[in-house]
């Protein structure tokens, strides 16, 4: 039961409620999350640290003409139950829910879509000088990490912020976790002043002292009184020479102090920078105990936070039990991750070769610039980031690694719908960002047994190489006990024919072969490709079909602009073959979150799409297997 919480509706509803009542939320809004979440899944471990923060961000500032950003934005659950959304927050990251994420055409309270991270510093101070430059006088926040500073767009909008405006309030979300443990300078830097006893003593003094008097007198005593320690290295000054002027650390999961505190803040003219400590799960002792795991996962016992066990292995953890056993034998080979050793599941990889992993943070530019640096040292780096977390990567990938043909090796994971986390994680474009630039080779498996062909195949190209792979289970397949060579450059006929050639790009082989099934029903012959390179694409074998079939059909778990099927296209053209190709793949807009067999059948990526779209091309042959019958 969560009366208080059902009753808010508005930040109004919130500033009734008495200091007792406040808790009373923070503890029901804490159950509705944890029931809630047990059932659809989501970013538990996140949201439950920022309760209280939170609701005193809708205390004091009033959205929408307040603008209160997130980065990332997982953690914007409660923004979303206080906002409204309350009586549909059981459809998070559901088919036709509420997105997993803050998304501006959901809500006027969701001041900016997210996702992706580093992005709320920088949007924010864009909002704050728009604000400015019209003579508006609203306030605009950006909350972000601790993790969210090992990102460098952050530094860029850090770097910009004194210039541009004075009013801007940055909230430091300082819970010392990324997915994984925070990693890098910055990490250590904000754990340094989180474990300094004689900071944390001046401001657990400060605290009480702000608690007690409240208002603007008291925290001016605090910063007199971090000034004064100011000869030593004290935390503001990283920040205070970007322009912003520091305050805290404090607790983050202390409504009053944090009321007041931003009640003060709002009075600054001048940007401010707010270190708050929290605690991931705070709440939920398996969160707590499991930091990584409930950062985000499936359902769970509400109880005990036990999860259904992994039926399946995931292709990421074939991926990095191949890349430990390539490394045994390839001392140059190293593992590179941008923050996601869990997701991409090199922390599987880590134990084996400690020295050789590296997790760089949440800096994706960099963990490729890096790369290609020790790619000239001789060294063979695999990149493993997500085929939408490496969108951010495409001008080094370009500038860095293919012009100077370094063999940096790019493992995609996620390619492909992402599922529930929706349009801004599904790996839809790789192809076509990775496919016009010289000199890579484009790879996509069409099971666990060929990644790692591939993978051993990518370490002796010379050049660089990228390798698509899918979330989720595999395909069930026999293994071989070491994987082999492939032929760059060459498809597989897993099926002759005569009548329709279909090519079924990695996965998606398995609907190349059930839209085979329903034409031999037909009496037509189907030949079933497996395409393993989109470049180079096998030329041959394309022009070979070309001059033989009635109508090609592709299959590719990719947006069809710039896809891969979009290649055959040009293939065809190029050889002056007036071949018709049924190209089935995702449609030109970003598809909505849900689950993927749905988001397939609503979206026309099935096998039987590709049977209604061939109909016109087949009706001679039918007349042709009618008359042979
Ligand atoms: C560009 C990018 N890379 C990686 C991720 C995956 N990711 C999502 S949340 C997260 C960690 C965020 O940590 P922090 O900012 O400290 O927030 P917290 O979850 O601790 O509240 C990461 C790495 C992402 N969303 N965007
Ligand atoms: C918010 C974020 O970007 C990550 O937590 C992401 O949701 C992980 O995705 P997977 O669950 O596919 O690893
Ligand atoms: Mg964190």
């Amino acid at each position: 039961m969560t009366p208080l919480l059902d009753s808010i509706e508005s930040a109004q509803d919130l500033r009734r409620l008495s200091p007792s009542q406040l808790e009373s939320l923070a503890a029901e809004i804490r159950q509705c999350l944890i029931q809630s979440l047990s059932r659809t899944g989501g970013h538990l471990g996140p949201n439950l640290g920022v309760v209280e923060l939170t609701i005193a961000l809708h205390m004091v500032f009033n959205t929408p003409e307040d603008k209160i950003l997130m980065d990332v934005s997982h953690q914007a659950y409660i923004h979303k139950l206080l906002t409204g959304r309350r009586k549909q927050f059981d459809t998070i990251r559901q088919p036709g829910g509420l997105n997993g994420f803050m998304l501006r055409t959901e809500s006027q309270h969701d001041a900016y879509g997210a996702g992706h991270a580093g992005t709320a510093i920088s949007a924010a101070l864009g909002m704050a000088v728009a604000r400015d430059l019209s003579g508006g006088k609203n306030h605009v926040i950006a909350v972000a990490g601790d993790a969210a500073f090992t990102n460098g767009i952050s530094y860029e909008a850090l770097n910009n912020i004194a210039e541009q405006t004075k009013r801007l309030i940055v909230v430091l979300n300082d819970n010392e976790w990324s997915i994984d443990r925070n990693v890098g300078a910055i990490a250590r830097y904000f754990h340094r002043i989180v474990a300094n006893e004689r900071y944390k003593h001046l401001h657990d003094s400060a605290s009480r002292l702000i608690e007690k008097f409240g208002g603007k007198a008291a925290i001016h005593v605090a910063r007199k009184a971090e000034e004064a320690a100011k000869g030593m290295l004290w935390p503001s000054m990283f920040f205070e020479e970007f322009g912003l002027t520091y305050y805290g650390p404090i607790d983050g999961h202390n409504i009053p102090l944090l009321t007041q505190t931003f009640e003060f803040l709002k009075s600054e003219n001048r940007p401010v920078l707010l270190h708050v400590l929290t605690q991931k799960g705070k709440g939920f002792q398996p969160a707590l105990d499991l930091q990584k795991k409930f950062h985000g996962l499936g359902p769970y016992d509400p109880e005990t936070g036990q999860t259904k066990p992994a039926g399946q292995v995931t292709y990421s953890e074939v991926f990095a039990n191949t890349l430990v056993q390539l490394a045994n034998e390839d001392e140059k080979i190293v593992a590179i991750t941008a923050a996601m050793p869990n997701g991409t599941a090199l922390d599987l990889f880590r134990p084996h070769h400690p020295k050789r992993y590296f997790d760089v943070g949440i800096a994706e530019e960099h963990a490729v610039i890096f790369a290609a640096g020790m790619a000239t040292q001789g060294y063979k780096p695999v990149c493993a980031i997500y085929s939408t977390f490496l969108q951010r990567a495409f001008d080094p990938i370009v500038h860095d690694v293919c012009l100077q043909k370094l063999p940096v090796i790019f493992c995609m994971d996620r390619a492909g719908l992402s599922g529930d986390d929706g349009p801004t994680h599904h790996g839809l474009f790789d192809i076509g960002y990775l496919r016009d630039i010289p000199e890579i080779v484009l790879m996509a498996p069409k099971d666990e047994d060929e990644l790692a062909d591939m993978m051993l195949t990518a370490t002796q190209i010379p050049g660089p190489s990228g390798i698509r792979y899918p979330r989720g289970a595999v395909a069930g397949v026999a293994r071989k006990s070491k994987p082999e060579l492939l032929p760059v450059g060459k498809a597989e006929v897993l099926a002759d024919g005569s009548d329709v050639a279909i090519l079924g790009l990695g996965p998606m082989i398995t609907l190349a072969q059930d839209l085979a099934g329903r034409l031999e029903r037909d009496g037509i012959s189907a030949a079933v490709v497996n395409p393993r390179f989109v470049k180079p694409l096998d030329v041959e074998l394309i022009e070979q079909y070309a001059k033989r079939v009635h109508a090609f059909v592709t299959f590719e778990d990719h947006a069809l602009a710039g896809g891969f099927g979009a290649v055959v296209l040009e293939v065809l053209s190029q050889l002056g073959l007036n071949v018709p190709v049924v190209r089935i793949g995702w449609p030109d807009r970003f598809i909505e979150h849900g689950k993927v067999d749905q988001l397939r059948a609503r979206h026309g990526v099935t096998a039987e799409a590709a049977y209604l779209q061939l109909q016109p091309y087949l009706s001679s042959l039918r007349r042709r297997a009618r008359v042979a019958i």
